[in-house]
C-alpha cells in the first residue's frame, strides 16, 4: 500500500483524504483512473491475483520433501515432529499427485495415521485411515491399519472387517497368514460388548456447535434515537442471564495468527489430524464438514484398481465401494455458503491484504454467488442496511480505504470473478463495505486457559512450578453478522456476547426493564480503561463520541482507577492528574445542563452515592454550577500532591518490577527477587490510591511471583488484595473477577485448601453461569 501511495499526486491525495460519502464517487473514479493507467500499478498488484504468480498454490515437490523428512523423524520415534511434517506435506500435496504406486495424499494421511496412533491419539488417527482409504479403497495397509485401531477402541465388529479386507487384497501367502492370526486375535464380537461406534462414522469430530434457541418470551425492537442512531431495545421486562439473541454470521475470516491453529471455518481450536484446503494451501479445517462448508469437497479421484482385485469376494467390494460415500462427512442440514471457494485459485491475495478486505472479498462473493448484487455492486448499502460512518473517519483512513477497494476489486477480478467490474460504482461501494466493517464487525473470541494445567485444577494436582492459571481471551477471527450490529454500546452493559463456533449468542447480564436499551461492550468497559481512554478509543476505532451511561454518569471506577492517594494519612480521597480531572469535570458540566428530570448525578444509587462518597465526597457537596474538578487536590480534604513527581516514583516501581517478574519466570527467582517486588509495590501503595488498577495489576504479579517461589500464602493474600480492587473498579460479579478467581482456585488447590478452592470455584460458576448461562459448562468444563 505504501507504494501505491507514492504514486498519487499531492492534489488528488488531498482530495482523496478529505472525501465525504456524496464525493466518493468522484475521488474513487479519479483514483482508479490514475492507477488503471500506471504500469507500476500493474506491477505492484500482479503478484496478488495472478494465480501463477501466488504462493497459495499445491506443491508437489514441498510435499514429497515434507514427507521424507517426516518419515525420517517416525523412523527415529520422533512422533510428534512426524505428525507436524505430514500434516504440512498434506496442505501442499496436489489432490492428484502419486507416489510409487500410491496417491500421495492417501500415503501422507496413512502415515500420520501412524505418528497420531504411536502418540495415542486413536480417534485423530483413526479418521486419517479413513480419509486414506475413501482416497484409495484398496489401500490394503489402510485397512489393517484402521483394523488394528478399531480393535485397540473396541470397535471389534468394524476391526474384524477391516483385517478381513486387508487380507483380501494382501497378495503374499505370509502376510495373509499374518494376517488370518490379526483376525482370530479380535475378540469374538458377537459376544463382547460392542463399542457404540459399530457403524460408527469416523469423522465424528463435529467443529460446528448448534446454537440454542431463543426464550420466547424475550421480546426485542429496534428504535432510533438522535444520540446513537438505531438500537435494540426490550419490549418487555427480560430477566438476568436470558439469551436475547442468536445469530449465524453474514460471513467471518480467521484472524492472521490463528491461521496455524484453529478452523478456518468454525474457528474452533485445530485437532492433530487436522483436514487442509483441496485447492490451496492457505486453510485448514477441523473436519469435512467445515472444509466442504468453507471450500467444496476434497475432489480426489478416487484409484480404480478393481481390474487388479477381479476375484474379490462380494462383501468385500462392498465394504471398498461403502468407504469412498462420502455423505458421512457432512450433514445437509448446515447451510453450504462455501466462502473461501473463491479464494482458492493459488493467488496471493487473501494471504496477504488485511482480513477486514478478505473479509469483504467474502462478502462480496457471497451477495454474487446468491444473486443478490449486481456486477457493478451499485445496490450492496441497500442489501446490508449497515451504518458505516466514513464521514467521520480520518484523512489517513480514507486514503487506506480507497487504495484497499481497489486493489481488492482488481483481485477479485482477475482471480476469480472476470464478471466483477472494475470501475468507480464497485470501488466506491466497497469503501462503504469497508467502512461497514470497521464500524459493525466483531472480534469473534474464545476462552482459553493460559498452561495445560487448569486441567490439574480439576484433579487438584497443580504443580508449584507452573506459573497461576488464568484466561485469556483470543480474538480468533472477525465476523460481520446482520441483526447484532444494530446493538449500540455502552461501557457499563447490559447484555454480553459470546460465541458457540461462528455463532454469536447474547445474554443479559442483569435485569434489565422493559423500555431500557440493550447495550453491549465493543470493548472498553468501565473498570478496565477510564472515561477519557474509553472516549478516546471509541472515537479512533469506532468514529463516535460515546454517550453511555457509564460516561455519563459518575462512578467510582472512573475516578480511581488511575488515581493518586491523599498525602494526609487515614484520609481516602483521590487525587486527580489534569487529564482525568478535565474529563470527569466535563462529565459533570454534561450533568448539570442536563434537565433536572434526567440528571443522573442526583439519580444515583446508593450505593454509587456511599462509593463516590469514600473517595471524593467534596463532589456529592458542590453548589451546581461550581463542578470544576481541580487536579492535584484531594477529593475529600483538599491536600495537595505533586504528582508530577509521584508519577515518575511509579515509574520506577514498575520497571522494578517488571524486571523481577522477568527473572521470576525464567526460573531464576529467589526470596531475595520476592522481597524486591515487595518493596516495589510498598512504593506503589504510597503513590498511587488504594484503589488504581496498577495496584491491582501489581498485587496480582507478586501473587504470581510468590506462587513461583513456592509462597502459596503470600500468593493468596496479593491474589485476594487484587481481587477486592477489581470489585471496587467493576461489578461485584463481573466475569473479569471470575477470571482472576481462576487464579485463587489454583493457589487454592495448590496449597491443599480444598475447602477455600470450593467456595471459590462456587463463586466462579455463579459467575460464569450469570454471563454464559448453561453455556458456562461447555466453555469451561475444566472448571
Ligand atoms: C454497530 S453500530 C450500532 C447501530 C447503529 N446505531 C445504527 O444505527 O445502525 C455502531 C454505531 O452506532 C452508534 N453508537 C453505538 N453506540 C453508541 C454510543 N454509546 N454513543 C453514541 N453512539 C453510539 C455509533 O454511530 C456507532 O458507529
Amino acid at each position: 500500500m505504501e507504494k501505491l501511495k507514492l504514486l498519487i499526486p499531492e492534489d488528488l491525495l488531498q482530495t482523496v483524504r478529505s472525501s465525504s460519502v456524496d464525493d466518493l464517487l468522484s475521488s474513487s473514479s479519479s483514483l482508479l483512473r490514475l492507477f488503471l493507467g500506471l504500469p507500476q500499478f500493474h506491477q505492484a498488484v500482479s503478484d496478488l491475483g495472478d494465480p501463477d504468480l501466488g504462493c497459495c498454490r499445491k506443491n508437489e515437490e514441498t510435499s514429497l520433501d515434507l514427507k521424507r523428512r517426516g518419515n525420517l523423524c517416525f523412523r527415529s520415534r520422533h512422533f510428534n515432529d512426524a505428525l507436524r511434517f505430514y500434516s504440512k506435506a498434506l496442505r501442499v500435496a496436489p489432490p492428484h499427485a502419486i507416489d510409487g504406486d500410491k496417491s500421495l495424499l492417501a500415503s501422507l494421511f496413512l502415515n500420520r495415521a501412524n505418528a497420531l496412533h504411536n502418540l495415542g491419539l486413536l480417534e485423530e488417527s483413526l479418521r486419517d485411515c479413513h480419509r486414506a482409504l475413501r482416497i484409495d479403497p484398496y489401500y490394503a495397509k489402510a485397512w489393517y491399519r484402521r483394523g488394528k485401531l478399531n480393535t485397540v477402541l473396541g470397535n471389534y465388529k468394524d476391526a474384524s472387517r477391516d483385517i478381513t479386507v486387508s487380507m483380501s487384497l494382501e497378495s503374499s501367502s505370509v502376510g495373509k497368514k499374518q494376517l488370518q492370526n490379526e483376525l482370530k486375535a479380535i475378540p469374538d464380537y458377537q459376544n463382547k460388548q460392542t463399542s457404540e461406534h459399530s457403524e460408527h462414522h469416523p469423522n465424528s469430530y463435529a467443529g460446528v456447535d448448534h446454537l440454542p434457541s431463543l426464550q420466547s418470551e424475550v421480546k426485542l425492537r429496534c428504535v432510533s434515537t438522535k444520540e446513537k442512531g438505531r438500537g435494540m431495545m426490550s419490549e418487555c421486562d427480560i430477566e438476568q442471564a436470558s439469551v436475547i439473541h442468536v445469530e449465524e454470521p453474514i460471513s467471518v475470516v480467521i484472524s492472521k495468527s490463528y491461521r496455524e491453529t484453529h478452523c478456518h471455518f468454525c474457528l474452533n481450536e485445530l485437532p492433530a489430524d487436522s483436514v487442509p484446503c483441496p485447492s490451496c494451501s492457505l486453510p485448514v479445517y477441523c473436519s469435512e464438514s467445515c472444509q466442504i462448508q468453507s471450500g467444496g469437497a476434497l475432489s480426489t479421484k478416487v484409484m480404480d484398481k478393481h481390474h487388479v482385485y477381479q476375484n474379490l469376494p462380494d462383501d468385500v467390494v462392498e465394504h471398498i465401494e461403502g468407504v469412498t460415500s462420502a455423505d458421512i462427512y457432512y450433514s445437509e442440514e448446515t447451510e453450504c455458503i462455501q466462502e473461501h471457494q473463491h479464494e482458492c485459485r493459488g493467488a496471493n491475495w487473501p494471504a496477504v491484504l488485511p482480513s477486514e478486505a478478505v473479509l469483504a472479498g467474502r462478502v462480496i462473493m457471497k451477495l454474487i454467488n446468491q444473486g443478490e448484487t449486481a456486477m457493478d455492486l451499485s445496490n450492496l448499502q441497500e442489501i446490508l442496511e449497515l451504518t458505516h460512518s466514513y464521514s467521520e473517519m480520518s484523512p489517513e483512513i480514507k486514503l487506506e480505504l480507497h487504495l484497499l477497494s481497489i486493489v481488492l476489486i482488481w483481485c477479485l477480478n482477475k482471480s476469480c470473478c472476470p464478471d466483477l467490474s472494475v470501475c468507480e460504482a464497485s470501488v466506491t461501494q466497497t469503501i462503504i463495505l469497508l467502512s461497514q466493517i470497521k464500524v459493525n464487525s466483531i472480534a469473534v473470541v474464545r476462552m482459553k486457559s493460559s498452561g495445560d494445567s487448569l486441567k490439574g485444577i480439576a484433579s487438584g494436582n497443580v504443580s508449584e512450578k507452573e506459573s497461576i492459571q488464568s484466561l485469556e481471551q483470543l480474538r480468533v477471527g472477525q465476523a460481520l453478522y446482520k441483526t447484532a450490529s444494530l446493538f449500540n454500546h455502552s461501557c457499563k452493559p447490559n447484555i454480553h456476547l459470546y460465541f458457540l463456533s461462528r455463532g454469536l449468542i447474547m445474554r443479559t447480564t442483569e435485569f434489565v426493564p422493559m423500555g431500557c436499551p440493550l447495550e453491549l461492550s465493543y470493548g472498553p468497559e468501565v473498570g478496565n480503561w477510564d472515561c477519557k481512554d474509553r472516549v478516546r478509543f471509541l472515537k479512533e476505532d469506532y468514529f463516535f463520541h460515546c454517550r453511555c451511561r457509564g460516561c455519563s454518569q459518575i462512578n467510582i471506577s472512573d475516578l480511581v482507577i488511575n488515581g493518586y492517594c491523599c498525602v494526609s494519612a487515614n484520609c481516602t480521597g483521590v487525587v486527580l492528574d489534569s487529564n482525568v480531572a478535565t474529563c470527569e469535570s466535563e462529565k459533570l458540566k454534561h450533568f448539570l445542563a442536563a434537565p433536572k428530570s434526567l440528571n443522573h448525578h442526583f439519580q444515583v444509587s446508593e450505593k454509587v452515592y456511599a462509593d463516590v462518597g469514600e473517595v471524593a465526597s467534596s463532589l456529592l457537596n458542590k453548589p451546581r454550577g461550581s463542578l470544576e474538578i481541580e487536579p492535584e487536590i484531594c477529593l475529600i480534604c483538599g491536600s495537595r500532591r505533586n504528582v508530577e513527581d509521584s508519577y515518575a516514583e511509579v515509574n520506577k516501581a514498575w520497571n522494578d518490577l517488571r524486571r523481577v517478574g522477568e527473572l521470576m519466570n525464567s526460573g531464576r527467582g529467589n526470596v531475595f527477587v520476592l522481597s524486591d517486588c515487595l518493596r516495589s509495590i510498598a512504593v506503589l501503595r504510597t503513590s498511587l490510591h488504594m484503589y488504581n488498577k496498577d495496584i491491582a495489576n501489581a498485587e496480582d504479579k507478586v501473587a504470581q511471583a510468590c506462587y513461583l517461589a513456592g509462597d502459596l500464602k503470600g500468593a493468596r493474600k496479593h491474589c485476594e488484595a487484587s481481587i477486592k480492587i477489581l470489585k471496587k473498579l467493576y461489578e461485584e460479579e463481573h466475569v473479569v473477577i471470575g477470571n482472576e478467581m481462576v487464579k485463587l482456585a489454583t493457589i487454592q488447590l495448590a496449597s491443599a485448601d480444598s475447602s477455600g478452592a470450593r467456595d471459590t470455584t462456587k463463586t466462579l460458576s455463579q459467575i460464569f453461569s450469570k454471563f454464559y448461562g448453561s453455556h458456562a459448562e461447555r466453555l469451561f468444563s475444566y472448571l
